[in-house]
C-alpha cells in the first residue's frame, strides 16, 4: 500500500497514477539516480514505439518518422532504428541540424545511421505510417514555422499517425493545444499517463494511449507525491459499500433527495431512484406541498415527507437518520433555494449540492463556502457543469480543467465535481481523479440528477466524500457505457445494477 495525502491508495491503483510532464521528468531523474541510465530509457521507450508503429503500418512498409531537435525525437531514433531492423523502409525527417542534437538524442541519432533528410511537409509523402517524435514533454510554446506547417500537412491526410509521448503540440499537462496540434491515430506513453491524457481536447487528440513500461521503477511514485489518478474501481474499491451480511436497511444510510414544486419533481425521483440503486438502506424524497401528490403517484420503494420552506426542511433533517441529502435539481434558482442549501448545510448530513443549489448563490459564493467551510470535516459534495461552474467561480473559468477544479475545491472547501466527458473530481487538499469513461450519449437531460443520486446513495453509505464522487462519477459512465446508445436518465439508475455485479465486489461477510 503506498500512503499518500493521508489517503491509502492500494497498490493495484498505482497503475491509475498521472504524472505531469514535470513529474515524469523527476521520474527519469529518479530511475536513473537509481541505476537504470537514461540511454536505457530512451532504448526501451524507443523499441515500445516501433512496436506500436508496425502495429498500424500493417500490410504497409514505409515508415517515416518525424524527430523533433530533443528527446521526443530521441525517441524516434530509436524507433526508426528498430523499425529499420524490421524490415520496414524508414525514413526520417528532422526539425534542426543533426549537429545540433544534444545528449541521449544525438547518441539515438548516430545509432540510427540512415538518412536524415530536413523536417518538410513533402516529408510525409507515401507514407504508410508517420511515427510524430517532434515534441513531448519539452514543449514550451505553440508550434510555428515548418513544424507547424507539417502538422497542417499531418492532419490534412489520411496517413496513421502514431504519436510518441504526447501528438505535438499537445500539453500533456493540460490535455489543450494552444496552436497547431496533431490529431493522433494512437499515442504510445510511458511509465504512467498524463492528465493531458484524459482530459479534452487531449483524450480525442491522442486516440487510445498505449503505456509502456521503460525501465522507471514504480516507487520512485512515492517520492513524487502523486496527487492525481485516473478513475476507477481500483481507486476507490477498498472504500466502497459493499453489502454485508449483517447489514440490514437502516445501516446503509438514509438519503433525503428535495423536490422542487410540482410541474419540476422529476429531477427530484431520479436523484432518488439513482440513490436507492447505488445502495441507500432508505430515500425519501422531501416534496413543497403542491408537488405531494404528483410525487406520491410516482414512488414506491421511495418514501415521501412534506415539508414547507427552510423551516420544515430543518425539522425533517432533525432527524439524524437521514445522514445524506441531496438538493439543488429543480428547485428555482433564488433567496429559498438559498435558505434551503443553508438549512442542509447546518444539519450536519452530507451534502450533495446541483444545479439550482450552485447557481442561487452565483453572485456570493464566499455565503455558499462560509456555509461550507463551517464544518470542514462533514462531506460535501458539488456536482457543477461548466455553466454552474462559471457562475459560481468566475475568476475559474478558464484554462486546465484539472487546476479548475482544484482551486474551486480548495476555495469552496468542498469536494468538486465538475462534469463532463472529462469529469474531474477534487478535493480541497489537491487530490484529483480525472474521469475518461463516460461516452457521449450521456450527456442526457437528467443525467446529472442520477448522478447526485449516486453520490448521495454512497454518502449515506458512509463512503468518504472524494472515494464516494469519484466512485458515483465511474459508476455514472459505465452504466451509461453499458446501457449504450439511446440511453436516457431514466436508464442510468436500472442498468447500474449489471455494473455492480460486473464490479463483483468481495462475497458478503
Ligand atoms: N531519458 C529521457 O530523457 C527520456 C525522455 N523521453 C522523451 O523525452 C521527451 C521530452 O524530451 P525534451 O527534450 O525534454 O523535450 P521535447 O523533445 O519534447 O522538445 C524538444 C525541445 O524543443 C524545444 N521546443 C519546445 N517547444 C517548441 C516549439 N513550439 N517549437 C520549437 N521548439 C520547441 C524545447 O527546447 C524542447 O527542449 C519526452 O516527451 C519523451 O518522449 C522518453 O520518454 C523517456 C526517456
Ligand atoms: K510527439
Amino acid at each position: 500500500m503506498v500512503k499518500t495525502n493521508a489517503q491509502t491508495i492500494g497498490t493495484d491503483a498505482l497503475g491509475l497514477a498521472l504524472l505531469t510532464p514535470d513529474e515524469m521528468g523527476r521520474a527519469d531523474r529518479l530511475a536513473v539516480e537509481r541505476g537504470t541510465p537514461s540511454l536505457t530509457l530512451m532504448e526501451n521507450a524507443g523499441r515500445g514505439v516501433a512496436r506500436e508503429a508496425r502495429n498500424l503500418l500493417g500490410a504497409g512498409r514505409r515508415v517515416v518518422v518525424l524527430c523533433g531537435p530533443g528527446n521526443n525525437g530521441g525517441d524516434g531514433f530509436v524507433a526508426a532504428r528498430y523499425l529499420a531492423e524490421g524490415g520496414a523502409e524508414v525514413h526520417v525527417a528532422l526539425l534542426g541540424e543533426r549537429a545540433a542534437l544534444e545528449g541521449d538524442a544525438a547518441v539515438m541519432a548516430q545509432r540510427w545511421g540512415g538518412d536524415v533528410a530536413p523536417l518538410a511537409p513533402a516529408a510525409i509523402n507515401g507514407a504508410d505510417v508517420v511515427v510524430d517524435a517532434m515534441f513531448g514533454a519539452g514543449l514550451t510554446r505553440p508550434l510555428s514555422g515548418v513544424a507547424a506547417e507539417v502538422v497542417e500537412a499531418l492532419n490534412a491526410s489520411t496517413v496513421p499517425v502514431l504519436a510518441v509521448d504526447v501528438p505535438s503540440g499537445l500539453d500533456g499537462g493540460t490535455g489543450q493545444a494552444r496552436g497547431p496540434v496533431v490529431e493522433a491515430t494512437r499515442t504510445v506513453t510511458f511509465f504512467r499517463r498524463k492528465p493531458g491524457h484524459l482530459l479534452m481536447p487531449g483524450r480525442a487528440l491522442c486516440g487510445p494511449v498505449v503505456v509502456d513500461d521503460i525501465g522507471i521503477p514504480d516507487g520512485v511514485l512515492a517520492d513524487i507525491g502523486v496527487q492525481a489518478w485516473a478513475n476507477a474501481p481500483a481507486l476507490w474499491s477498498t472504500a466502497f459499500p459493499w453489502p454485508r451480511l449483517d447489514g440490514h436497511k437502516y445501516s446503509r444510510g438514509h438519503a433525503l433527495v428535495v423536490s422542487g414544486p410540482a410541474a419540476h419533481t422529476g429531477a427530484a425521483r431520479l436523484g432518488a431512484r439513482g440513490a436507492l440503486r447505488v445502495g441507500a438502506g432508505l430515500v425519501t424524497v422531501a416534496s413543497p406541498p403542491d408537488a405531494i401528490p404528483v410525487n406520491a403517484a410516482q414512488l414506491t420503494a421511495i418514501m415521501l415527507m412534506a415539508f414547507d420552506g427552510a423551516a420544515g426542511l430543518g425539522h425533517i433533517l432533525e432527524d439524524k437518520r437521514k445522514n445524506a441529502v441531496l438538493l439543488g435539481p429543480a428547485l428555482g434558482v433564488g433567496p429559498p433555494t438559498r435558505q434551503l442549501v443553508g438549512t442542509a448545510l447546518a444539519s450536519g448530513a452530507a451534502t450533495v449540492l446541483d444545479a439550482d443549489a450552485l447557481t442561487s448563490f452565483a453572485d456570493a459564493p464566499d455565503v455558499l463556502f462560509a456555509a461550507v467551510a463551517s464544518d470542514a470535516a462533514r462531506s460535501i459534495v458539488m456536482t457543477p457543469h461548466d455553466g454552474e461552474f462559471a457562475r459560481l467561480f468566475p475568476g475559474s473559468a478558464a484554462g486546465c480543467k484539472l487546476a479548475r477544479a482544484r482551486d474551486a475545491a480548495r476555495r469552496s472547501g468542498a469536494i468538486v465535481v465538475l462534469k463532463g466527458p472529462d469529469t474531474v473530481v477534487a478535493a480541497p487538499d489537491g487530490r484529483a481523479a480525472i474521469n475518461d469513461n463516460a461516452p457521449p450519449w450521456l450527456a442526457t437531460a437528467g443525467a446529472g440528477d442520477v448522478l447526485g443520486g449516486f453520490v448521495a446513495g454512497l454518502l449515506a453509505q458512509g463512503m468518504p466524500a472524494f472515494a464516494a464522487a469519484c466512485a458515483a462519477v465511474w459508476l455514472h459512465g459505465a452504466a451509461a457505457a453499458a446501457f449504450g446508445p439511446g440511453l436516457i436518465a431514466e436508464d442510468l439508475p436500472e442498468t447500474l445494477p449489471k455494473v455492480l455485479r460486473a464490479l463483483s465486489g468481495p462475497d458478503p461477510r
